[in-house]
């Protein structure tokens, strides 16, 4: 990484998009990470992190345009080379508020200090002067295949294309894949046991943020203009944490009381059990286990900052039986690892990862939901969750677990409206329908008549350290 003095939004930009492709990183831990050491200020910030996250959002139609104007196609061009010209292109044909020239200049200067090649320079100078001409009349994508049209518009692989269009139709597909594109709105959940929302409201005006109530969640706001949430005193004293509306409607369809005894069998970093805590108003118990012991400390000080002394992290394989865990909680909460396809607005680099290890993902979620449910007191609730849109891993899963545990069955559940009464027991929020991140989940009751003994399961657990 440059020296901090000379970094600069663009470069922030342009680092992290070339270890996105370099080394597979997330481009927000890496961009959040990059932003802390370099110290830039809140407007550079914001810079760096529309550039990074727009070309992420347009790379596919990027590169067409390059395509058409390079005789190198981008495919074949150095990392950091490709990536400079991305930026200059996203620049011209997304940002009206930059001039061709600055971004065509920034990204050449780019080049000439991140290229290995002294001549990439002046060939990029050509081809972005030569695109920069034509930005009135750029180049049409063929519309002849739907599928290729509109993986091409709106940048995501054709394998994800052909997966919504298999789930929702095309037009319904096309209305997705463009709110995967738009900028999601920062959520914040208000620590009703701390503060209120009018007053948060109030705390967050004063402190130069703007915030707005959530059309029809509670305690529920959006945020804007607050640059680093971290450094808000709201904030470090535990009156708020970020969360979307889904992931604490997940929570709601769950039903968490005061008292009761849950299981959050895949916590990290801890939202779900925020929002059951809260709900439960500090009063019970939460045991929040993830399988990663170096997320135990997430979970741990995010409970410290908002004063929930009701939850204990623990380091646990959900997959594998613990004795004293059987049938020893009210409600169990198995929010599990999944293909991430709801989030692709907060996380655009999740459409061009490798599919083919999604593949072993049912096997992981239905391993993980047979074992909790042993977890589950007889009348106890169940709560299977997802942060993805693909059936196999939501829908699919629910209905292959119902076959084999005749002891649980769907139950329905409310939820504030435009959303109401949700009588089949299980729900997709839709980024395009909803305006939340794509979501699902599921409530099960177990029979108050269920054996007493525990399922035997795979494997027994160890505590993992
Ligand atoms: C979708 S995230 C959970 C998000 C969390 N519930 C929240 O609301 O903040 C899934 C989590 O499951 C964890 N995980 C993956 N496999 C697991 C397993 N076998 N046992 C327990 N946790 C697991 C991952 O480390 C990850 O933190």
């Amino acid at each position: 990484m440059a020296s901090q003095k000379t970094v600069t939004a663009r470069e922030i930009a342009l680092q992290t998009l070339s270890a996105c492709e370099r080394q597979g990183a997330w481009s927000d831990g890496y961009l959040n990470k990059a932003l802390r050491e370099a110290r830039l200020d809140g407007r550079d910030a914001a810079l760096a992190t529309r550039l990074c996250f727009g070309v992420l959002q347009n790379r596919m139609l990027l590169d067409f345009y390059l395509g058409k104007f390079s005789s190198m196609p981008p495919e074949k061009m150095e990392i950091n080379v490709r990536c400079a010209l991305r930026l200059a292109v996203y620049q011209m044909a997304f940002l009206t508020k930059i001039p061709a020239s600055a971004a065509v200049n920034e990204s050449v200067e780019l080049v000439k200090r991140y290229s290995k090649n002294p001549r990439a320079a002046g060939l990029c100078n050509g081809v972005l002067r030569a695109l920069a001409r034509h930005l009135d009349d750029l180049p049409q994508v063929d519309r002849r295949s739907s599928v290729h049209y509109l993986a091409t518009l709106y940048s995501h692989p054709v394998w994800l294309v052909e997966e919504f269009i298999g789930a929702l139709g095309p037009e319904e597909a096309e209305a997705l894949l463009r709110a995967d594109n738009q900028e999601p709105p920062t959520c914040i959940q208000v620590n009703t046991l701390r503060t209120t929302a009018e007053e948060l409201l109030r705390e967050l005006s004063l402190a130069g943020a703007q915030a707005q109530r959530h059309p029809w969640l509670e305690d529920c706001l959006f945020l804007t203009g607050a640059g680093d949430l971290e450094r808000l005193p709201a904030f470090q004293e535990g009156r708020f944490y970020v969360q979307d509306p889904a992931a604490r409607l997940a929570v709601m369809a769950a039903g968490a009381e005061p008292g009761m005894r849950v299981l959050d069998a895949c916590a990290a970093p801890g939202g779900k059990s925020f929002a059951a805590a809260i709900a439960m108003e500090d009063k019970g118990e939460i045991v929040s286990c993830d399988i990663h012991s170096r997320k135990q400390g997430l979970i741990e000080s995010g409970a410290a900052r908002l004063g929930l002394g009701c939850i204990t992290a623990r380091t646990l394989d959900a997959k594998l039986r613990r004795e004293e865990f059987a049938q020893a909680f009210d409600l169990v909460v198995a929010d599990v690892p999944c293909s991430g396809l709801g989030i692709i607005r907060k996380k655009p680099d999740i459409r061009y990862k490798d599919p083919g290890p999604l593949e072993n993902l049912p096997a992981v979620q239905s391993a993980i939901l047979d074992n909790v449910a042993g977890y589950v007191r007889p009348g106890g609730v169940l709560l299977y969750a997802t942060c993805t849109l693909r059936e196999r891993e939501n829908g699919a899963v629910v209905r292959a677990f119902l076959k084999q545990h005749g002891d649980f069955v769907l139950e329905q559940f409310r939820l504030p409206e435009p959303i109401g009464c949700v009588e089949e027991g299980m729900l997709t929020l839709w980024p395009h329908r909803h305006g939340t991140d794509g979501f699902f989940f599921a409530r099960l009751r177990r029979s108050e008549g269920a054996a007493r003994t525990p399922r035997p399961t795979a494997a027994r657990s160890e505590e993992i350290s």
